[in-house]
């Protein structure tokens, strides 16, 4: 699904992204581990086109990535919400859909469906400015699905959010997998890098280890992967 190949990015004379290289299959769910600034978001507004590649080439379902941002079957999750304040969740939602052309009736269904996985089914009234942190997050994440993407990615998308939800979050996300929808998905939490089918883990923006949990566990004989984190140098912020 998605194909990076000696992938260099440089701001002036500062690398940050290093000879970078992965290979993301279809309906995976990859992870992206590593310390704060290792250089996981820049990674990932790479695959999203968000950003282009000082050096190196990233494709995507074998086509060469341009500005796969616009494409209709990806969808993305910043770590910084990009909703309207003033708009209350549905509407905000109806925009993102109509966005993406989906049908009336179709929008409906699908902004119900959204509303009622993130939890926010009796707040679909309420303007954004009113809701919480971790309200914006869920809603930020039913607007990267709203449009049913085959790929999505998501930055540090459970930031904020309790382990109640964070659970039927990735409840979702596994369905989701299961319908061969491919997620790639940068964080901070441990139990989350476990959840991952793999994990790439990332430091001074190169990639250090890229193999499954319980591999890169066996690898370092370690029982968490905590443990592989630290073995790393990584520090769990
Ligand atoms: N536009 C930019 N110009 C210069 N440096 C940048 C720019 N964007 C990011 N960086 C630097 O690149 C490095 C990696 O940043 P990035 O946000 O990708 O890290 P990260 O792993 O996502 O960190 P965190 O977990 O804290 O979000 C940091 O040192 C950051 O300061």
């Amino acid at each position: 699904m998605v194909e990076m190949k000696s992938v260099v990015q440089r701001y002036g004379k500062v690398t940050i992204i290093d000879q970078v290289d992965l290979s993301i299959q279809k309906g995976e769910i990859f992870g992206l581990l590593g310390p704060s600034g290792a250089g996981k978001t820049t990674l990932v507004k790479l695959m999203a086109g968000i950003l282009q590649p000082t050096e190196g080439t990233i494709s995507l379902a074998g086509a060469v990535l341009r500005h796969l941002a616009q494409m209709k079957n990806f969808g993305f999750m910043a770590q910084s919400d990009a909703l309207y304040q003033e708009l209350t969740a549905w509407e905000n939602l109806d925009f993102f859909a109509s966005i993406y052309t989906l049908s009336r009736k179709k929008r409906r269904k699908r902004i119900r469906e959204v509303l009622e996985m993130v939890n926010l089914s009796s707040s679909k009234d309420q303007p954004v400015e009113t809701f919480s942190g971790g309200m914006k997050r869920r809603l930020s994440l039913a607007a990267a699905l709203v449009h049913e993407p085959e790929m999505i990615i998501l930055d540090e998308p459970t930031v904020g959010i309790d382990p109640v939800l964070r659970q039927s979050i990735w409840n979702e996300l596994n369905d989701l997998k299961h319908k061969g929808v491919t997620i790639i998905v940068t964080t901070h939490v441990m139990d989350e890098a476990e959840k991952c089918d793999r994990l790439a883990l990332l430091r001074n923006g190169k990639m250090i280890a890229m193999d499954t949990p319980e591999m890169l566990k066996e690898k370092m004989n370690v029982s968490s992967m905590e443990d592989v984190f630290l073995h790393y140098g990584g520090d769990t912020k």
